[in-house]
C-alpha cells in the first residue's frame, strides 16, 4: 500500500478510534471464545467414555457450558459488527458532508470542466465504496488476523505436522490473490469511470430533454446512451468474470485443507503405533480448519472491496485536493454591512481568463456612487458578465483594482463581500419549493409581508395571486412551470429581499417586456447601487448613467442624452433600436 493511501485511510479512521478500539476488543473476545469452544468439544468427545459408566451429568456440563459460551460469543460478535460497520456509516456520512461543503467553495471553473454526473457519482458510489472498505473490509481484516493468530497456535499445540499439511495450500491462495490484485483494480477503475459517463449523459439529457425533443434527436441520444451503457456492461462483465474465477477458486482451494486433514488425520488415528492422537483431536482440528476457511475464502471479497475503496479514495481526494476558489487573505477586513454605502470603483481593472488569448477586461476604470443605477451595455462578449463576476470575486481580480466604499475587495472577507451584493443572473435557479420559499431563499426567516412586498417590487405579485395556491404554489417538477419572465422576476424578488446595498442584474430582465423592465428599475429603492447589465436599450436609457463596453474596454460613459450627443457606437445602437421598435 502506498504511503499516501495508508495516510488517507488513517485520516478517515482517526475520529472513530474509540469505536474501532471497542469493536476490535469485541472481535478479539469473540475469537478467543471461538478458539476455546472447540477445545471444550474436544474434552467432551474425549470424555465420551464416561457416559458408558453412567456419568451423563458430566457430559451435560459440557453441553451447558458450550451453549452458554456460544451464545455469549454470538452476542459479542454481533456487537463487534455493530461498532465496526458503524464506523463505515459514520465515515460515509461525514465524507458526503465534507465533499458537499468543499463543492460549495470550488471555483466556477470546476463546474464548467466537470460534469454534474461525474461529481454525483463520486458523492454517491465512491463514498459507498469507502463505507464498505471502512466497514466490511476493516472488520474482515481484523477478524482474519485474530482468527489466524489464535487458531493456528491452538492447532499447532494439537499436532504441528497436521497443521502444516492442512495450511500447505494457503501460499497458493495468496499467490492467486496477488495475481488478480492489479487486474481487479484496473477493472474496478474502468467500471467507475464508465458509470460516471453514463450518469453524466443521463443528467445532461434530463436537463436538455426539451432541446432533444425540439430537434428530434431522440434516436441519436438513444444511440449515445446505448453505446455508453454497453461499455459499462462490458466493464462490469469483465470484472464479474475475474471475480467469478477468483472467489470459487479461493473457496475450493481452502476446502482442500479440510480433505487433507481427514486423509492424514484418519491415517494417523488408524496407525496402531499412535497413542497420543485421539478422535477428539482430529475433530477439533477439523473445527479449527473450518474456522480458517471462511476468513480465507473471503479474502477475495476483501481484496475487491479494498481495491474499490482505494480507487474511490483517489477520486474523492481528487476533488478534496482542489484548492477552494478564493480564500480569505490573512487579516481580511471584516465589513460592517449596515455601514456600507455601495460606492464601487474600478481602477485600471484587467482580467484575462486562464488560457484565453485576449483580456476579458482591459484597463477598465469607473466610479459608481451610492444609489446610482448604471446600465452596462455592450456588444456580445465585451466583458459585461466578467465585470459582474469580478465585482463578486467569482473570478480572481488583482489587488488594488476594485474597491467598494474605498476598500480593496481582495482584502475583504469573501463572505462579507458577497453579503453586500445581490446578484441576479439571466438564468436564475429556482428550487422545487413554494414561491414563498423561493423568494425568501436568502433570508429563510423573512415574514410573509416582506415576501409579498418584494414580489410586488419585482412585479410578480399579481401573477402569484392568480396561482392555485398563491405564494404556497409549488414551483418546478411537482408544481407550476413558470415562464422565463416569471422566473426572472421571482429571482429578482429573492435578490431584493436580502436587502443589500449593491444589486447586480446580469441580463436578469431579458425575458421581461420593456415597459415592465423600465417600471421595475424606476421603482428600485433609491439608496441601492444598481449595476444593470443589459442588451435592452429602452430600459438602459432610463438609468442614471450608461457604461458602454466593447472588447473588454469601456468606450463611452454618460447618461442617455450625453451619449446620444456623442456620435459614436451608442448613437448607432440607439438608432438601430428605434428602427426595430418602429418596425414591431
Ligand atoms: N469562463 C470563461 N473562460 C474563458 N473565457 C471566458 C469565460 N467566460 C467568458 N469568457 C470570454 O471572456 C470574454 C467576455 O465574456 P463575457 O461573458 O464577460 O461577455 P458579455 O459582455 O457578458 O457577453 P454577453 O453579452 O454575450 O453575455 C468573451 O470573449 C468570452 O468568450
Amino acid at each position: 500500500m502506498a504511503r499516501s493511501q495508508f495516510q488517507n485511510l488513517q485520516k478517515y479512521l482517526r475520529p472513530y478510534w474509540s469505536d474501532l478500539a471497542i469493536g476490535t476488543v469485541a472481535l478479539l473476545l469473540a475469537n478467543v471464545l471461538g478458539t476455546y469452544i472447540p477445545s471444550l468439544i474436544r474434552g467432551a468427545v474425549d470424555d465420551l467414555g464416561k457416559i458408558k459408566t453412567g456419568d451423563f451429568h458430566h457430559l451435560m456440563n459440557y453441553v451447558w457450558l458450550i451453549a452458554g459460551l456460544s451464545s455469549l460469543m454470538w452476542v459479542i460478535r454481533m456487537a463487534s459488527r455493530v461498532w465496526i460497520f458503524g464506523i463505515g456509516r459514520k465515515i460515509e456520512f461525514s465524507l458526503k458532508q465534507q465533499i458537499f461543503e468543499h463543492l460549495l467553495k470550488l471555483p466556477p471553473s470546476y463546474f464548467a470542466n466537470n460534469s454534474a454526473g461525474e461529481t454525483i457519482s463520486i458523492v454517491t458510489s465512491d463514498v459507498e465504496n469507502i463505507r464498505r472498505l471502512m466497514g466490511f473490509a476493516l472488520l474482515s481484516i481484523i477478524n482474519s488476523i485474530f482468527v489466524y493468530s489464535l487458531t493456528l497456535p491452538a492447532m499447532v499445540a494439537i499436532d504441528p505436522l497436521l497443521t502444516l499439511l492442512s495450511i500447505s495450500v494457503y501460499p497458493i491462495m495468496l499467490a492467486i490473490v496477488q495475481r488478480f490484485s492489479g487486474q481487479l483494480r484496473d477493472e474496478q477503475l474502468e467500471v467507475q469511470e464508465e458509470l460516471s459517463q453514463v450518469s453524466s449523459l443521463l443528467q445532461e439529457d434530463l436537463n436538455g430533454m426539451a432541446l432533444i425533443k425540439t430537434y428530434a434527436q431522440e434516436q441519436n441520444e438513444r444511440d449515445a446512451f446505448g453505446k455508453l451503457n454497453d461499455r459499462l456492461l462490458d466493464a462490469n462483465l469483465r470484472m464479474a468474470r475475474s471475480r467469478n474465477i477468483l472467489f470459487p477458486l479461493l473457496g475450493g482451494i481452502a476446502s482442500i485443507s479440510f480433505l487433507v486433514l481427514i486423509w492424514f488425520g484418519g491415517e494417523k488415528l488408524a496407525n496402531p503405533a499412535n497413542t497420543t492422537f485421539k478422535i477428539g483431536d482430529l475433530l477439533t482440528l477439523i473445527i479449527y480448519v473450518e474456522r480458517l476457511i471462511f476468513p480465507t475464502a473471503i479474502l477475495g471479497f476483501v481484496m475487491v472491496t479494498y481495491q474499490r475503496g482505494i480507487v474511490s479514495i483517489e477520486r474523492i481526494q481528487g476533488i478534496l485536493d482542489i484548492p477552494p476558489a478564493i480564500i480569505d487573505p490573512p487579516n481580511a477586513i471584516a465589513l460592517n454591512k449596515e455601514q456600507v454605502t455601495g460606492k464601487i470603483e474600478a481602477r485600471d481593472l484587467c482580467f484575462t481568463y486562464p488560457n484565453a488569448g485576449q483580456p476579458a477586461l482591459d484597463h477598465v476604470s469607473f466610479t459608481i456612487h451610492q444609489g446610482e443605477t448604471v446600465a452596462i451595455l455592450g456588444t456580445v462578449g465585451s466583458g459585461k458578465s466578467t465585470l459582474a463576476s469580478a465585482l463578486m470575486r467569482l473570478v480572481e481580480v488583482p489587488s488594488d483594482q476594485v474597491f467598494i466604499d474605498g476598500v480593496d475587495i481582495t482584502k475583504m472577507r469573501i463572505e462579507d463581500l458577497r453579503s453586500i451584493i445581490s446578484f441576479v443572473p439571466q438564468d436564475s435557479f429556482l428550487f422545487s419549493a413554494t414561491m414563498r420559499d423561493n423568494i425568501r431563499y436568502g433570508k429563510p426567516q423573512a415574514y410573509n409581508h416582506e415576501v409579498e412586498n418584494f414580489a410586488n417590487q419585482a412585479r410578480i405579485e399579481q401573477e402569484i395571486l392568480k396561482f392555485p395556491k398563491q405564494y404556497d404554489t409549488l414551483v418546478g417538477e411537482r408544481g407550476i412551470t413558470l415562464s422565463g419572465g416569471q422566473r426572472q422576476r421571482t429571482a429578482l424578488a429573492r435578490a431584493l429581499l436580502v436587502d443589500t446595498p449593491i444589486l447586480v442584474l446580469d441580463d436578469a430582465l431579458s425575458s421581461v417586456d420593456n415597459q415592465t423592465a423600465t417600471g421595475i428599475l424606476s421603482n428600485l429603492p433609491r439608496n441601492k447601487t444598481v449595476l444593470f447589465i443589459t442588451h435592452n436599450l429602452s430600459a438602459a436609457s432610463t438609468c442614471d448613467r450608461i457604461i458602454l463596453m466593447d472588447a473588454g474596454k469601456i468606450i463611452q460613459v454618460g447618461n442617455h442624452a450625453e451619449l446620444l450627443a456623442d456620435s459614436s457606437l451608442y448613437q448607432k445602437l440607439w438608432n438601430q433600436h428605434k428602427l426595430e421598435v418602429s418596425l414591431r
